[in-house]
């Protein structure tokens, strides 16, 4: 039978990652992903520093909020990070403390939280950040801190029992747009893409985004097991 999702979570929001090249960029934008993420940590293959000319990332329109990510960085690195390139948001990728988040809150950016997950992941464990961050960003578990390309088994999800909302990353690509409006979360906001559509590491395949934008934003109908 046909299931309409009347009461899937239309308003989910689309953050796309590991940007760094101007053309690139300018293409991704005309497709109003709600965030467009700026990789700060040298050791990624997407790391933005260099190749990302800060005035450009400054001017671009306010309609795609710019979030730095970092990984243990110092809150003097990230808050000169953030003025430089007109940042307005923050997703912390190492064992940044709920201190360091409720900082960068107080200072005015918003601030995701991201998390390794594997099956033994502990949520209890982030019942010290509740309050200090705006989301929580769900990553699977990886060899690097991000940008891996691989799922976790989003079952860990259904023992998410705290109260800030999250976003779901880790290999998510355009197979997994049913499953994600299926609404199964209560908390879930927003995803985050990155590796699954790139052409290499800090390019984006911009028809592919689009594809993912779009299926991702109609009210879609899913068969029922
Ligand atoms: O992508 C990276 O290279 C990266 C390196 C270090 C810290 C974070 C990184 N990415 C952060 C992201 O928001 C990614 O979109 C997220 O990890 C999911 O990536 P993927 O599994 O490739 O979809």
């Amino acid at each position: 039978m046909a299931v309409s999702l009347t009461n899937a979570p239309t308003t989910l929001q689309v953050k796309v990652c590991g940007m760094r090249e101007p053309e690139n960029i300018g293409d991704l934008v005309a497709l109003q992903p709600d965030y467009i993420g700026f990789i700060f940590y040298r050791k990624s293959a997407r790391y933005a520093g260099e190749k990302l000319n800060p005035e450009y990332a400054k001017h671009l329109p306010a309609t795609v909020q710019k979030v730095g990510v970092f990984v243990n960085e110092a809150l003097e690195t990230i808050l000169a990070l953030t003025e430089k390139y007109g940042l307005q948001a923050v997703q912390l990728h190492g064992h940044e403390t709920p201190e360091l988040c409720r900082k960068l809150k107080q200072a005015g950016f918003l601030v995701l939280k991201a998390f390794a997950l594997d099956d033994s992941f502990d949520f209890t464990t982030l019942e010290f950040y509740e309050g200090t961050c705006d989301y929580y960003l769900f990553d699977t578990k990886g060899q690097q801190h991000g940008g891996n390309g691989v799922t976790f088994n989003w079952q860990v999800l259904d023992q998410y029992h705290l109260n800030t909302p999250f976003f779901l990353s880790g290999g998510l690509d355009i197979e997994h747009v049913a499953a994600i409006k299926a609404g199964r979360w209560p908390q879930l906001r927003g995803i985050d893409i990155n590796s699954r559509f790139e052409l290499e590491p800090g390019l984006k395949n911009i028809s592919k985004v689009k594809k993912m934008l779009t299926a991702f934003r109609e009210n879609i109908s899913i068969a029922d097991k």
